[in-house]
Order: C-alpha cells, then structure tokens, then sequence
C-alpha cells in the first residue's frame, strides 16, 4: 500500500462529489498530492510495508457503534494468524487511540477513546446522514465511530503520517469507502473549504499557538446552522483565565494555550457561535491514558506529580478536559 498513491483516497472523493463539497473534490486531492510530495517521514516505507503484510482474516462483523472498533466474531484466530496479526499491527506502534479489535485479538491503545465519546455523543446533534470533518482525526477511532452514529460520510485529517497508516490498516479490514483519513493539517485545507454539516476538533486547541484564529477557521468550515464540536484541555475555573505554560505541559512541548471553561464560552462567542454550551467537563484519569501492550511509552501515569496527582509534574494544574459546542 502506497500512501502517496492518490487513488488510496479516491473511493471516498467518488462519494464526496455527490455531496455539496463536490467543488472541492479536486482541490482536496491537489492538496494531499503536495502535502506528500513535500514531505514524507522517514518511516513511512516501513509503515507501509507493514500494512501490505496485513494477514487475510476471516469474515467478522463490521462493527462500529460500540467501544471496540473493527470486526467482531466467535471466532478465535488461528494462533500463527494471530501472531503474524499483532507483530504486523506492532509495526505501526504506538497505538494512541483506540481500542480496536480483530476477532478475538484486541488492541488496547493508550487512550479509552470510547469514553471520551460515550461523554459526548448524546449531546451533540444527530449525526444521522450528515457529512462531517474531524480536525486533527489522530488514527480516525472517532470518526469511526461518527459513522457509527450514522453520519453519511466522515473526512478526517492528520498530518502525524503513522495514524494514517493506522487509519488504513483498520480501513483494510473494515472496508468502508465512507470514511478517510487525509494526511493533511488543517493549514493544507482548500482556503474556501465550506459545508460540513459537523466539524470536531478534539485534543487540536491547546497545541495551537492562535487558538481564536483555530476557531474562526473551524467556523468557516461549517455550512451555517452546522456544529462545531470542540474538546480541549482546559482549567477548572468560573472567570476567564488562560495558562500558557512557560515550558512543558504533563511533558508535552507544543502545548500553547489551556483556556478555562468560561474563556472558551466567551472565545467562541466572540467569533459568531450561536447556541454555545459545555456539555463536558472531566478530569482525565490515568484509567483513560496509560501506557499498554500496544503504548509502550510513557504515559499520563509518569506525567502527574507522584505526591500530588492534582499537579502535573511541572507543578500545573493535572490535565481536565472540556467538551464545548456551537452552531455556526
Ligand atoms: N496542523 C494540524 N492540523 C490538524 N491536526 C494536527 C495538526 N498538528 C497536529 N495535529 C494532530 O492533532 C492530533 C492531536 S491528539 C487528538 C487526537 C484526536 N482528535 C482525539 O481527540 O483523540 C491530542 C490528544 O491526544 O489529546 C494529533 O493526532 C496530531 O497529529
């Protein structure tokens, strides 16, 4: 499988042109093409060769409204399967967002997605037929779990070019021409790109370094009427504050800004949302982030400060995180 072969993405860019993106079908697959002409990761050969050693599997059920995503059966995978299976998908480690499952072997990645969604999917508008974008998709579980909740057609993107391995190693199994991850940024998008009926972006805020410019970008992409669905880092707090961490957040070094709950209310009326609510507001666990068999790095567990689980261990507030929607 080659990712910078176009035709990967076709089947979802035939379903796109009956949709009212059709115009910006062409634009969208000039802009992976030099995405990918201008940069490709020194992996990425490796990756693929990963994913052109996926074992055939047997038939299982396609399954993707529930918190493991992929195909289901009775069955247990023939042991020599099974094993060519999980050293092919440990190729492509770390498995960030999940759980996915193959039959009988499940992938247990670092994150409980499903519990991220399980917060949010009653409080947000249907996505019965709609056409969505997740911004920022990582290896697409959600919008697998977006066409689970019966949108029409799911667009993800993502430039970290192993979740778009990821994407096509479980699309190899799940076969599903309605939903893609595009190796792409958000800053890669055709600059007229309009219509989606629901955008998300999740876990995108915090790493932006113009977050009120992120969300007039995201309220462009919308159709009007459609929501925005944003999740992010954010402080437990009634006024309006914003932490931007001198150096590391819980270890990472592209966090910019960590707005409180009330800011985010305000940004995102400052810049024309209507109907704004927070429908979520969670501390994260170190149930829902750990290392596992398939994240062998370290993880939230190593981030916060031993004596102070409430601290990171650059001494800020432990990581909590807001679900806030809007109509454009
Ligand atoms: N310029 C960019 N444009 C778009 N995406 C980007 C960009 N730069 C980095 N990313 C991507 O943004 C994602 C952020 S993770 C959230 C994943 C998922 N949404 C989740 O909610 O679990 C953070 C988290 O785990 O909280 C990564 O997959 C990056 O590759």
């Amino acid at each position: 499988m080659d990712l910078t072969d176009l035709t990967l993405f076709q089947p979802f860019f035939a379903q796109l042109a009956h949709t009212t993106l059709a115009p910006w079908v062409e634009p969208l697959a000039v802009a992976v093409r030099e995405r990918l002409a201008a940069r490709t990761h020194g992996d990425l050969m490796r990756w693929e060769a990963a994913l052109a050693a996926l074992p055939d599997l047997p038939p299982g059920r396609v399954v993707l409204d529930q918190a493991a995503v992929g195909l289901q059966s009775d069955q247990v995978l023939a042991p020599a399967i099974a094993t060519h299976l999980r050293a092919t998908l440990m190729q492509l480690h770390p498995w960030r967002k999940g759980p996915f499952c193959f039959h009988d072997l499940h992938l247990d990645a670092e994150w409980r997605s499903d519990w991220k969604w399980a917060r949010l999917a009653d409080a947000i508008d249907s996505l019965t037929g709609r056409v969505v974008l997740d911004v920022g998709c990582g290896n697409g579980y959600y919008a697998w779990r977006m066409r689970g909740a019966g949108a029409r057609l799911v667009m993800g993107i993502d430039p970290t070019q192993l979740f778009v391995c990821q994407f096509r190693a479980i699309q190899h199994y799940v076969q599903c021409p309605e939903v893609t991850v595009l190796p792409l940024g958000i800053e890669d998008l055709p600059p007229s790109l309009s219509g989606f009926d629901t955008v998300f972006s999740m876990g995108v805020l915090s790493h932006r370094r113009s977050p009120l410019d992120h969300l007039a970008e995201l309220r462009t992409l919308l159709r009007p009427g459609g929501q925005l669905v944003l999740e992010t880092l954010a402080l437990d707090c009634a006024e309006q504050q914003v932490l931007v961490p001198p150096d590391r957040y819980a270890q990472m070094r592209n966090i910019w800004f960590i707005p409180s709950v009330a800011a985010l209310v305000v940004w995102m009326k400052r810049l024309g949302f209507q109907q704004v609510s927070v429908v979520d507001v969670t501390r994260t666990t170190i149930a829902e982030q750990r290392a596992t068999d398939w994240m062998h790095f370290q993880s939230l567990p190593d981030h916060l400060n031993p004596a102070d689980p409430s601290r990171t261990i650059e001494g800020h507030p432990a990581p909590l995180r807001a679900v806030v929607i809007g109509r454009a």
